[in-house]
């Protein structure tokens, strides 16, 4: 088993990763917790799959586990979904002795820790991503959030989970978009990182490939976003690199209203950036299309009509990184070279090449 130790000002806590460990999910929750109440969030199509098995264990243990399943999918990232769940935790008695588990995706992980993080001004939390994205990204560094009508992530908390459990087999039953999805996050951090990581991705061929190199995926992407996050927890400088590509992508995500995966926003997020950094002599010549031909290879979309969309650049206003002096973006100097611009606000539109 590989364990990441992520350790902050005022917490510690460990990042497991080893294939086919699911049946000791319950020892290892065990292992931090004393038996209480649990809301078990998850969503309709982890929890057919993944549910019973994790109830049972938990509940062996002592725990009182109440089952949550939310909608399938980024619309449950919602204020109203929020609101349900406090309702179920007020009326099952939950008190700040008792926890939340996030099982599934990037969606899972981010409303049920800002549930976790909010509800009573805080109550444990666990995080068990179930999706690539989410075993790679989102269930570690204590991002959570909802989205509003306006744009993505626009009300959230910094929380960090207990402890994080990846076992890369549950990847085994994700639809092939969504496996697809979460690589573009890898390629972000490889393409951050530089030297084997980028190596490795390069190595890739195809959605095979993928899933052949979960585990290493895995530990390299997490090992390098808990040293950004030890470093900088609440993104005050150095974690907005992580931010590579979102600025677009967030944008495109949210005006795609669903049609896109956050994965595959990001993906064509990191090609209009580099694009753009690209023909100002800032990135060097032929990245966009190296990044192109690794994304692709995988079945990644790496443009969408909504670049060209007039709404765009209202929202890009919304980037949380539009802040101060302005528009802080993420660039590659060189692969494993990120490099930050601050662009005034008034300068944004002409900078990007934005209509
Ligand atoms: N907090 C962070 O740091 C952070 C980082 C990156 C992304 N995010 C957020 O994560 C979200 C995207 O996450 P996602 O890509 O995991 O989307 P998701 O949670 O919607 O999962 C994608 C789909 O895969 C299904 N699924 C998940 N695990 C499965 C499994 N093992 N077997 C079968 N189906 C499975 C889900 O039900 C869903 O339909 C976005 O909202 C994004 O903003 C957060
Ligand atoms: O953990 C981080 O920091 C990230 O930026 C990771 C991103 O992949 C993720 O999509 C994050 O939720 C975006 O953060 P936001 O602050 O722009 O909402
Ligand atoms: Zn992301």
């Amino acid at each position: 088993m590989t364990v990441i130790d992520v350790q902050l000002v005022t917490k510690h806590y460990q990042v497991k990763i080893q294939t086919a460990t699911s049946s000791q999910f319950g020892t290892e929750v065990a292992a931090v917790w004393q038996p209480c109440r649990i809301a078990l969030v998850t969503d309709t199509t982890v929890g057919p799959l993944y549910l019973a098995q994790v109830q049972t264990q938990l509940t062996a243990f002592g725990f009182q586990v109440l089952p949550i399943t939310v909608p399938a999918g980024e619309k449950s990232k919602s204020l109203a979904q929020t609101a349900l769940l406090y309702e179920q935790l007020l009326t099952a008695g939950f008190n700040r002795g008792d926890g939340v588990i996030a099982l599934g995706g990037g969606v899972v992980g981010d409303l049920a820790g800002f549930v976790a993080s909010t509800y009573m001004r805080g109550i444990r939390f666990i995080q068990i991503p179930t999706s690539l994205l989410a075993q790679v990204d989102s269930s570690v560094g204590g991002k959570t959030a909802i989205d509003l009508p306006a744009g993505k992530n626009l009300v959230g908390t910094f929380y960090q989970p207990d402890l994080v459990l990846i076992d890369p087999e549950m990847l085994a039953t994700l639809a092939p978009r969504h496996l697809v999805e979460g690589y573009a996050e890898i390629v972000k951090m490889a393409a951050l990182t530089g030297g084997d990581f980028w190596q490795l991705v390069n190595q890739i061929q195809d959605a095979t490939g993928i899933l052949v190199n979960a585990e290493a995926l895995i530990t390299k992407s997490i090992a390098f976003k808990a040293q950004i996050v030890m470093a900088d927890e609440h993104e005050g400088g150095q974690r907005r690199i992580l931010n590579l590509g979102h600025t677009i992508g967030h944008a495109v995500e949210a005006l795609a209203n669903g049609q896109l995966m956050h994965g595959e926003a990001v993906s064509i997020g990191l090609v209009a950036i580099t694009r753009i950094f690209e023909q100002k002599g800032l990135s060097p010549q032929g990245l966009t299309d190296q990044l192109i031909n690794l994304l692709q290879s995988v079945g990644l979309p790496v443009t969408t009509p909504y670049l060209t969309d007039s709404r765009l650049l209202e929202r890009i206003s919304h980037d949380k990184k539009n802040q101060g002096q302005g528009l802080h973006l993420i660039y590659l100097a060189q692969v494993g070279q990120p490099r930050e611009m601050i662009v005034p606000q008034t300068d944004v539109q002409a900078y990007l090449g934005l209509d």
